[in-house]
């Protein structure tokens, strides 16, 4: 019989449930996420650091984990980083049986493996139900010990999943992109060296000016964007030149506070996979993959910038984008993992626009 373990809220709210995964305390931010798959992605996504994620898929664990092993030297897994990067996880029905080609192991021995603590049979609907009306907020799973209430949003998280050096990908091709790892998601990297480009990965505060490459990137990842403040430095410097920028979730959020736009919280975010956000200024409406809990504030945009897309839910911005250089960026995940692949075409449009000035710059 697995032990009981309680979800308890920082309003007072204790619901108890049963642990699966490791049995111990940890407290974050308590999220919700209503995809239907994709928990190994999104445990190991580094944008959910620091955040206890409520699955509102009534059935989790039922298919498994994969072979991890070579996710710490490697891109070329099924995750989308070398540890699960939440702080804990609720489901309502935890499947300890699997079915599933590549798995190897379930999923409450790969929590317990990394000492992360699951809750299960508690009603996450009542809980999602709650995070949308009073918006996200603190939260924690308690074992045997007590633990402090924790808030990511006052840390630098960026810093704890970036990388600590530079790691180049594809060396040797053609066009070189920098891409400023904030804690870049695997599929994303994979979309560059898919498509051949050689990728050069440099932490979050990194100088880059002084390196030859013919376009810039910027990643996803966790916590406040206005905590990046070298980071929104050196995208300020970019954006005084020519060369092609694209950006990612976090991404977006830098370059347009780099460019003076700013950034708010969101009540409770956008986390799932049917997301719908329209190119703006079309009727052309892309079903995305997102997971964010800030973003943009478009109604003052800077000179030069405009709404690249919008929510169709909510309003709210899905990206910005230059109106006479190559410069755009999006809230929602183009590379998904998991998630539709609707808009993995911005990756062939940014690579374009990079040959394009490379070529022009020969
Ligand atoms: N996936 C991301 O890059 C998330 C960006 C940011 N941390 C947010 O929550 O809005």
């Amino acid at each position: 019989m697995d032990k009981t373990v309680k979800l308890v809220f920082q309003d007072g709210l204790e619901i108890e449930g049963k642990s699966f995964g490791a049995y111990t305390s940890a407290a974050g931010e308590v999220v919700f996420n209503t995809a239907l798959v994709g928990y190994n992605e999104s445990l190991t996504d580094p944008s959910y650091k620091g955040q206890i994620m409520v699955m509102t898929a009534p059935m989790i664990g039922n298919y498994g984990v994969p072979d991890d092993k070579a996710m710490i030297e490697s891109i070329e897994t099924w995750m989308e980083s070398n540890k699960i990067q939440v702080t804990g996880l609720v489901v309502s029905y935890y499947a300890d049986d699997y079915s599933h080609w590549n798995a190897i192991q379930k999923l409450g021995a790969w929590l317990e493996s990394q000492n992360i603590p699951g809750i299960y049979g508690v009603d996450t609907r009542m809980i999602t139900k709650k995070l949308r009306e009073q918006g996200s907020t603190l939260g924690k799973i308690v074992a045997d010990t007590d633990v402090e209430f924790y808030n990511p949003d006052l840390d630098n998280l960026v810093d704890q999943v970036s990388c600590k050096e530079v790691i180049r990908y594809n060396e040797g091709a053609d066009v070189k992109i920098v891409l400023i790892d904030c804690g870049v998601k695997n599929n994303i990297i994979r979309c560059f060296t898919t498509r051949g480009v050689e990728v050069i990965r440099v932490p979050w505060d990194y100088d880059y000016s002084t390196l030859e490459y013919d376009g810039l990137f910027i990643s996803n990842g966790p916590g406040d964007p206005a905590l990046c403040v070298p980071t929104i430095n050196n995208i300020k410097e970019s954006l005084k030149g020519d060369k092609p920028i694209f950006g990612i979730c976090l991404g977006n959020q830098l370059v347009s506070l780099a460019a003076g736009a700013s950034t708010f919280k969101l009540k409770y975010g956008h986390r799932s996979h049917n997301q719908p956000v329209q190119l703006v200024g079309t009727k052309r409406c892309f079903i995305t993959s997102q997971n964010h809990g800030f973003a943009v504030d478009d109604s003052k945009l800077p000179e030069g910038f405009k709404t690249f897309f919008t929510n169709l839910n909510d309003g709210t911005c899905e990206g910005i984008r230059h109106e006479s250089k190559p410069i755009f960026t999006v809230q929602f995940h183009p590379e998904a993992m998991g998630g539709p692949v609707d808009t993995e075409y911005l990756f062939d449009e940014f690579i374009e626009e990079v040959k394009k000035y490379k070529s022009a710059n020969a």
